[in-house]
């Protein structure tokens, strides 16, 4: 699982996490994410919700029914799953697998139960941030003008993100989405610095071992 930073020391590959409650700006942020910086990939999460307009299937989600998803988890394919208003979600592990071993990061827009599960898993490779929309009335014209679920879906979203937001302390770093420019330039600083943490960059010790032998000529 390592990978060649950009300045040539090679690193372990990191599993990168946005969560938040519905309609905070995770899937705005992780778009933005992926066009702009390069060697990160999206992991496409199966689901057994319905398909909203617009969406296609292996590009926003795995559409699956309920059988092929219990299939899923019970052939372990899936690295992290959970229910969540009242359909279920998970985390194909082959292709995440096959990322971070061709040394690349790796994107995950999960809710808090798949973080947890993550962190079990591989706690030093995990960075996770906490989208929080700046107050109750925004969320709610968000999930509106995003006009893509029912009035009672959107009143099933609202009432849940109370619970969501109860987890906001377990994650390594908090934005606050006044402004998506504003919100995209803060976590794409959070990847940047977190790339560069002496911990995960394996090949720091040849690398300074080296410089030492240039300095000693
Ligand atoms: N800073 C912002 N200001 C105004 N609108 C925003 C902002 N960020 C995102 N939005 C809009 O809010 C809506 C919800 O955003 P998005 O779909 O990214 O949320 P989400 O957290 O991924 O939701 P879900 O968990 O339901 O997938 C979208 O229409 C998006 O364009
Ligand atoms: N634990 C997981 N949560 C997931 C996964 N894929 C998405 N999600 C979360 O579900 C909700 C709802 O998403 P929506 O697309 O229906 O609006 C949101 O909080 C996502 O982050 C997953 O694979 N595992």
């Amino acid at each position: 699982m390592t990978a060649a930073g950009f300045d040539g020391v090679e690193r372990r590959g990191l599993m990168f996490v946005l969560s938040s409650p519905s309609g905070a700006g995770k899937t705005t942020l992780s778009r933005l994410l992926i066009e702009r910086m390069p060697g990160l990939k999206m992991s496409v999460s199966a689901t057994t919700r319905p398909m909203r307009p617009g969406e296609v299937d292996g590009r926003d989600y795995f559409f699956v029914d309920k059988p092929r998803f219990e299939a899923m988890v019970a052939q372990g394919e899936l690295l992290e799953w959970a229910t969540v208003f009242d359909n279920r979600y998970g985390t194909p592990r082959a292709p995440v697998e096959a990322a971070l071993s061709a040394g690349q990061d790796v994107l995950f827009d999960i809710d808090w139960q798949g973080t947890q599960q993550l962190r079990e898993k591989a706690r030093a490779d995990v960075v996770s941030v906490f989208i929080l929309p700046p107050s109750a009335a925004d969320l709610e014209k968000r999930l509106h003008t995003r006009a893509q679920d029912s009035d009672e879906v959107i009143r099933g979203r609202m009432s849940r993100a109370t619970h969501e937001l109860s987890h906001w302390a377990e994650y390594d770093y908090i934005v606050v989405n006044h402004d998506v420019d504003d919100a995209f330039a803060e976590v794409q600083s959070i990847l940047k610095a977190e790339r560069l943490k002496r911990e995960r960059r394996t090949g720091l010790t040849e690398f300074v071992r080296k410089l030492q032998r240039q300095l000693e000529k």
